[in-house]
């Protein structure tokens, strides 16, 4: 992260090693010449960012850009310099390389250009807000922005996650027209790795389903948008019927499997992308239907004890005339009766346990 004390350390370090040396590279013209770096008199000998005209200056100024630059391209940060017209007045090797030109190519080029809607707008209102600030002395200070998540819309058209520090160089060091220096992270590796820990956290290693956590996050929310739009939202509980003796019989590896059959089952009867499918746990499932209602529920729950009803195992080595049946309990929330999701839960829990205890491989309603 590029902060402001980082850049008060950068700029010690170019005052020193500006003085301490005495010849340095001539100034390699990474940086455009514009109007306002070759204009005013103001040459201090502690402005390292701005060469100017006065007689002694132009040396000096020369060579701590010179400095700068070479600490700049050295320095192990994606780093791009822009003028308060956004146009780029420098960029390092690792800038050019996350925006996926060279930096002769993006040099002189609005940086913004580089950015996917929405972050574009966001940042090009960022600087008309800023460039209309009325307090001209302390606007420049008061700019520092991030780190913010963008993504850039790279040369090649391909896109690429970033986070972006926007700060601005400080006015005494800089002259009279500022300078945005923007340092940015590539998120690519971090965003795969995060996406991938994401999914791991919110799905059931042995089926595939979502997990319990994932369901509680999304029962909430369908019960949010249920009570905000006036919808009924219902759910259903399975429990496999048997399961103790499922697995004494054929052992725990086929009982793992009978699940994953159970939940590829599950899968296959969605009537829609918004509803969803979870383990709620060992051997039990349940199915979130949005904006459903009990004729609906109880057809979804009637293909499940079908389809399972209708499974075989002899893929697994079982015998051919292997069964297995799930019982069912559903409840939906219409009209208010239920208060919270929780109590949507137990009243599905209640009607699943009538449907064991009268006879299991049954479906029950929750009155
Ligand atoms: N193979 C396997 N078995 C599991 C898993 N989770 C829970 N079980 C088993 O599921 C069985 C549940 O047994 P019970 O609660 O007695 O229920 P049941 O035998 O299905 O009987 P009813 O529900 O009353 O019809 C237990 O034997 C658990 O070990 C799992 O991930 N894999």
């Amino acid at each position: 992260m590029f902060t402001n004390d980082k850049l008060t350390e950068l700029n010690d370090t170019i005052s020193r090693v500006t003085k301490l040396t005495d010849s340095f590279a001539q100034f390699p013209g990474v940086i455009k010449q514009t109007a306002s770096t070759t204009s005013g008199g103001n040459a201090q000998s502690n402005t390292p960012l701005r060469a100017t005209e006065n007689s002694q200056g132009i040396t000096a100024a020369n060579l701590q850009i010179s400095t700068l630059l070479n600490v700049i391209t050295a320095i192990s940060e994606a780093i791009f310099v822009i003028n308060s017209a956004g146009v780029i007045e420098m960029i390092n090797p690792l800038g050019a390389k996350l925006f996926g030109a060279p930096a002769e190519m993006l040099i002189g080029q609005t940086w913004t250009d580089y950015l996917q809607s929405p972050f574009k707008d966001e940042y090009q209102s960022l600087f008309t807000l800023w460039n209309s600030a009325s307090n001209e002395a302390n606007k420049v200070t008061q700019f520092n922005h991030g780190p913010k998540e963008i993504v850039i819309n790279r040369a090649d058209s391909t896109l690429l996650e970033a986070d972006l520090s926007l700060s601005c160089l400080p006015s005494m060091q800089i002259g009279s027209e500022p300078l945005f220096i923007g340092i940015m992270h590539n998120l690519t590796t971090h965003k795969a790795e995060y996406n991938k820990l994401r999914h791991l956290a919110h799905t059931d290693k042995l089926t595939g389903l979502a997990n319990r956590h994932a369901f509680d996050d999304a029962l909430q929310t369908n019960w949010n948008d249920s009570i905000n739009h006036d919808q009924p939202l219902c759910l259903i509980i399975i429990d496999v019927d048997f399961f103790k003796m499922f697995n004494d019989q054929y052992g725990h590896v086929n009982g793992d499997k009978c699940l994953q059959k159970i939940a590829q089952v599950l899968t296959e009867v969605l009537p829609s992308n918004n509803a969803m499918a979870a383990r709620f746990g060992g051997e039990e499932f349940v199915v979130i239907l949005p904006n459903s209602n009990p004729l609906i529920a109880e057809y979804i729950a009637r293909q499940i004890q079908q389809r399972v009803n209708q499974l075989t195992f002899t893929d697994i080595g079982l015998p051919a005339q292997t069964k297995i049946s799930v019982s069912q309990g559903i409840a939906c929330e219409r009209s208010g009766q239920y208060r919270t999701p929780t109590a949507l839960i137990c009243a599905a829990d209640t009607a699943l346990y009538r449907a064991k205890s009268s006879g299991r491989n049954r479906i029950n309603m929750s009155s």
